[in-house]
């Protein structure tokens, strides 16, 4: 089922896991919530409504306001998110230290890269496209991709066969529950960052290994990492 051959892979979350998004999508969800007539959401609070895509990020920033709102609402607003946001990329987005360096050496080595993200497909593309790296990924998926999302352990296993790989020598890196919930789900390793946004620290979620900086994502860890989850299979 799996290409036996596939070259092993390294699957990433984007949203505060690759690139340091939040200032834009603040923007983005404050131009969405002032056009509503509700206050603007601050940078802590955006941390606990990112993870799930744009539309659950709505959601939240109204339920933090105990503003209800409807689906054709809904619907609206994540039209306006979506043009807000593609109109700015890409804005204030930056790659997190040392992150340009570990994806070269780890392409050096012999390493598919590939991306598994629930922001929208269209706007993963353009932004990584913009800040020129799309094509260093084998496969960029988002929440609108399959018809399934993190924390479905399918948008990963899919994301991975659509880059040619192989789930049983793969490794996930995120930054959310959302991400480590899905790679376990998968029976995936998975490395989280401790720089990007989620509500509780993440080692609270028990992933396989925290990062503080990318220069401790060395080849000896990926290798280990692998080695044990093969041993398990
Ligand atoms: O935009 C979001 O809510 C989450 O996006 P991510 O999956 O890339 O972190
Ligand atoms: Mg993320």
């Amino acid at each position: 089922m799996f290409p036996a051959n596939a070259k092993p892979i390294i699957v990433f979350d984007l949203d505060g896991t690759l690139v340091d998004t939040a200032p834009d999508l603040l923007d983005s969800l404050n131009h969405c919530l002032n056009i509503s007539g509700l206050q603007s959401a601050d940078p802590v609070s955006l941390r606990r409504f990112v993870g799930q895509g744009g539309r659950t990020m709505i959601e939240r920033a109204f339920a933090a306001q105990q503003k209800q709102i409807d689906d054709v609402m809904l619907d609206h607003l994540v039209e306006e998110f979506r043009d807000h946001y593609a109109a700015h990329i890409p804005g204030q987005s930056v790659f997190f230290p040392g992150l340009i360096d570990t994806l070269d050496r780890l392409a050096t080595n012999g390493y598919e890269l590939a991306v598994c993200t629930n922001k929208f497909e269209a706007l993963s593309l353009r932004l990584l496209k913009a800040m020129g790296e799309a094509h260093r990924f084998a496969a960029i998926c988002g929440a609108d991709t399959f018809a399934y999302r993190k924390p479905d352990p399918r948008h990963l296993t899919d994301t991975i066969m659509q880059a040619g790989g192989n789930p049983h020598r793969a490794v996930m890196v995120g930054d959310s529950r959302t991400d480590i919930d899905t790679a376990k789900a998968a029976g995936i390793p998975v490395v989280a960052v401790d720089f990007g946004y989620t509500d509780l620290p993440v080692h609270h979620y028990e992933p396989s290994r925290v990062i503080s900086h990318y220069d401790e994502f060395t080849l000896e860890m990926v290798e280990e990492l692998m080695e044990a989850a093969t041993d398990r299979v």
